[in-house]
């Protein structure tokens, strides 16, 4: 069962004070429980963990060999999740009791929670009390409770939100996924999207990545349809998530997604808290003005979710953690996550380059010179370079340091095939093969007709000979070139040409050739297997020109 405080009332009054302002390097003023805020998002969106604070929490004595079960609640800003996490607090709190909801006149209290239309909760907060727990097969597990930022608030980019939903979700194992009136498409949509954020940090893992997610529904108004509670709300979410035959790919896709993600997914429809609670500014929780049917509907939605027999541990690939375990994961969940983020701005980067040389030098553009090539090449790859680091990523200036590296090479790496490419569309570069068999076919002609008529016929017959030789070699180049087949030996053809064409001196030229046959003769055993087995040494092509 639950620990009970000793002071029931000790952190009653605590939602009158600021609970930002106490950090880790200071100490807890009067030892009372309260939100601890472990991830911060700073004002240039970037992200901070507080891991001093996280320590003192899942490393104190009575709770880091325990196993732990971390409970989230996330969704869009101002639908009432630190409401609801307050009141799973006060279960925890009251767990041997019956009345775990307390007296009708007791304010709400626990992690911050106001109305108005400003957001409210940042970054991810932990209460810092952990809770103990017997399960039925006779375990104590430690609980997690987990408040977190709103999604799609006015101050936060999609990354940050992002970042925020699939951190929590990674790092819980029961994430409450809290959603207003109905699971619209866009709710599915973003789920999808957030959780496959999560997934690229995560390794990869044939087990789904995540563990329980609970589609609460707030205000639930179609009672007539699908009674509130939780029965009610699996029907609904069974036809919410189908997938068949007819529906549209894309639909498919995101259901496809969520089924694969969560080993457990559930749903609970609750209803309307009344109007005092929606509107009212001086409203503080007490339950006297909070409509009955919301808090029959609360009595069943928090026991269902925190009863000993159904709080679920933290695992991570099949296995267990415990509170210690927990902490060193979400370190390392962090990094990913930054590694994950960091990665997505070289993809981005790299996708403008790419898309602005395609302009340039794209399959259906003519060929350009190799020095404008080469100038275009450089202002677009500083672009795409500072594409990279306008991106406001995680982990800081050094470690991203790594990525603009990696962004650089492959850049490069890109710009070489684009060199080829335009080089190919280069017709005097097109027209060097058959050229170059011209000019031999035409000199050998030469050459066979005035040795034939001087009677030096050995001469003559040999030139014929390669004239021929030549003559099939060009209506097998142009065979290939035509056809698209046997490709490589095309190739060797157009590198004897090509040596042929820019042999500076005989020896240059011989060498070129050495090289061309070194390198092919695998075509040679390829035309003629079982024949002569030449030692390994042999087989590497001469590298250097002595
Ligand atoms: N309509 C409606 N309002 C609710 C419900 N639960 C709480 N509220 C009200 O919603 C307002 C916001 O509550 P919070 O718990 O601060 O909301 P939040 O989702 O944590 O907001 P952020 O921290 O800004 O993301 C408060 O005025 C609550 O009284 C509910 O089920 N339905
Ligand atoms: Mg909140």
């Amino acid at each position: 069962m639950a620990k009970h405080r000793k002071e029931r009332d000790s952190w009653g009054s605590l939602s009158d004070k600021p609970v930002y302002d106490w950090s880790s390097e200071e100490e807890e003023p009067d030892g009372r429980a309260r939100p601890i805020q472990v991830l911060l998002v700073k004002d240039d969106h970037t992200f901070e963990l507080d891991e001093a604070a996280l320590s003192r929490i899942l490393l104190s004595a009575e709770v880091r060999d325990r196993e732990v079960v971390a409970i989230s609640v996330a969704g869009a800003f101002r639908k009432g999740k630190s409401f609801l996490m307050d009141f799973m607090l006060r279960y925890m709190y009251n767990h041997a009791s019956e009345g775990w909801l307390g007296v009708a006149d007791e304010p709400l209290t626990g992690f911050s929670w106001r109305g108005g239309s400003e957001r409210e909760t940042t970054g991810i907060q932990i209460w810092s009390e952990v809770f103990l727990v017997d399960k039925p097969d006779g375990t104590k597990v430690a609980v997690l409770l987990m408040d977190t930022q709103g999604t799609f608030d006015s101050q936060s980019t999609l990354r940050d939100s992002a970042t925020v939903f699939a951190l929590s979700t990674m790092i819980s194992s029961m994430q409450v996924y809290n959603i207003s009136q109905n699971v619209q498409e866009d709710d599915l949509q973003h789920l999808q999207l957030f959780t496959e954020y999560g997934r690229l940090a995560m390794e990869e893992t044939f087990l789904k990545p995540f563990q329980s997610m609970i589609f609460l529904v707030r205000d639930w108004s179609f009672p007539y349809e699908f009674p509130y509670g939780q029965e009610g709300g699996m029907n609904f979410l069974e036809k919410r998530l189908k997938i068949s035959e007819n529906q549209h790919e894309e639909l498919q896709n995101v259901r496809k997604h969520i089924h694969s993600c969560f080993t457990n997914i559930s749903c609970f429809l609750m209803p309307h808290p009344g109007l005092k609670v929606a509107t009212n500014p001086n409203f503080d929780g007490r339950i006297k003005e909070i409509d009955g049917e919301f808090i029959n509907n609360l009595n069943v939605l928090v026991p269902w979710l925190l009863s000993p027999e159904n709080i679920d541990v933290k695992e991570i690939n099949g296995s267990k953690i415990t509170c210690r375990g927990l902490l060193e994961y979400f370190k390392s969940m962090l990094q990913a996550t930054a590694e994950a983020n960091n990665l997505a701005a070289v993809a981005a980067a790299k996708d403008l380059y790419s898309k602005k040389m395609e302009q340039v030098c794209g399959g259906d553009r003519p060929f350009l010179a190799p020095s404008e090539l080469q100038a275009r090449h450089g202002a677009i790859r500083e672009e795409a370079l500072q594409v990279f680091k306008g991106v406001k990523k995680m982990g800081g200036e050094e470690f991203s340091r790594r990525y603009l590296q990696q962004l650089e090479a492959e850049v490069d790496e890109v710009f070489v095939q684009y060199i080829k490419h335009n080089d190919s569309k280069n017709i005097f570069h097109a027209a060097r093969t058959p050229a170059t068999l011209f000019v031999v076919i035409f000199v050998m002609y030469v050459a066979a007709g005035i040795t034939g008529f001087v009677g030096v016929d050995v001469i003559a017959s040999v030139c014929n000979m390669v004239l021929g030789l030549a003559l099939i070699t060009l209506c097998t180049w142009a065979y290939i070139r035509y056809s698209g087949e046997y490709r490589e030996l095309g190739a060797v053809i157009d590198q004897v040409a090509g040596a042929l064409w820019d042999q500076g001196s005989t020896n240059e030229a011989l060498y070129k050739l050495y090289n061309v046959a070194a390198n092919h003769r695998h075509l040679y055993h390829h035309a003629f297997p079982g024949g002569a087995q030449e030692d390994e040494a042999a087989e590497e092509p001469v590298r250097k020109r002595n």
